[in-house]
């Protein structure tokens, strides 16, 4: 699916928390790199229809949310930064209902979730109960749960953050698959600059502005920058 955000603003009372963000997203790994209070997580609401938008407009393959919600809805799958898991019932429980919420028959939903828990190396896990997760495993479940309906799309709101490396480089190689060799959409929201590969369009947003927007190497050539902090620096002095 190709997402197309044009012009869009957004405000919380007095605080412009976007400022006229003009982004389109294609097929592949999308990486928005921005530090705590950027705006990544309000243009998170607004992608996913949590919040209206104020000023400008998001195009999915060409329609907004407000005309064409449950098809769009049903490409989409989102991790947002708080868990949205049931920690009182197991990760097979919590995957199976999700799988139902997305019509998946029950034989299908088993061998989904299967198929999901190997390749995140959670298999022995299944009838744990989140609550005994560490932080890393539950992050885990929580992408197989967004994966459970094989969206077109992905939206993930710092998946990794506060995890073990072990975790993080999993999840971080399990999705850049995805993106890279299934043609998944991917937004990827994060401040951590070694998740930024040479290859990968990278959208800079500083202060609800977005300063920057291209494949990474094109743009350490353009800021004669030698690596992303470098870049970042050259940046951050001009905004
Ligand atoms: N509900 C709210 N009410 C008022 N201001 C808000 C609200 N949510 C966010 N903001 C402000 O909007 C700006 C953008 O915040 P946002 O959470 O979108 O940034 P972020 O890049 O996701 O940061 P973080 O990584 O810390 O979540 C910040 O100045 C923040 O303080």
């Amino acid at each position: 699916m190709e997402i197309d955000i044009q012009g869009v603003s957004h405000t919380y009372g007095k605080v412009i928390a976007l400022d006229d963000i003009s982004l389109t997203l294609k097929p592949g790994f999308n990486i928005l790199l921005g530090p705590n209070g950027a705006g990544k997580s309000s243009l998170f609401g607004l992608l996913t229809g949590l919040q209206r938008i104020g000023r400008g407009n998001i195009l999915f393959n060409g329609s907004t949310i407000t005309h064409n919600r449950a098809p769009i809805m049903k490409q989409l799958g989102v991790v947002f930064q708080q868990s949205t898991l049931d920690i009182d019932l197991t990760v097979k429980q919590n995957l199976a209902y999700f799988a139902s919420l997305h019509g998946l028959a029950p034989d299908k939903s088993i061998l989904r979730i299967s198929d999901l828990l190997n390749e995140l190396d959670l298999s022995d896990r299944l009838n744990t109960k989140i609550r005994h997760l560490n932080g890393g495993h539950r992050r885990r479940v929580e992408l197989a749960r967004c994966l459970i309906h094989q969206p077109s799309t992905l939206l993930l709101d710092e998946p990794t953050v506060g995890l073990d490396i072990v975790s993080r480089q999993l999840i971080h190689s399990v999705v850049h698959d995805l993106a890279v060799k299934q043609g998944v959409t991917v937004l990827w929201a994060t401040h951590l600059f070694e998740e930024v590969s040479l290859t990968d369009p990278l959208a800079i947003l500083l202060n609800g502005r977005l300063v920057e927007r291209d494949i990474c190497s094109a743009l350490l050539a353009k800021h004669q920058a030698l690596d992303i902090h470098q870049l970042w620096e050259v940046l951050t002095r001009a905004a």
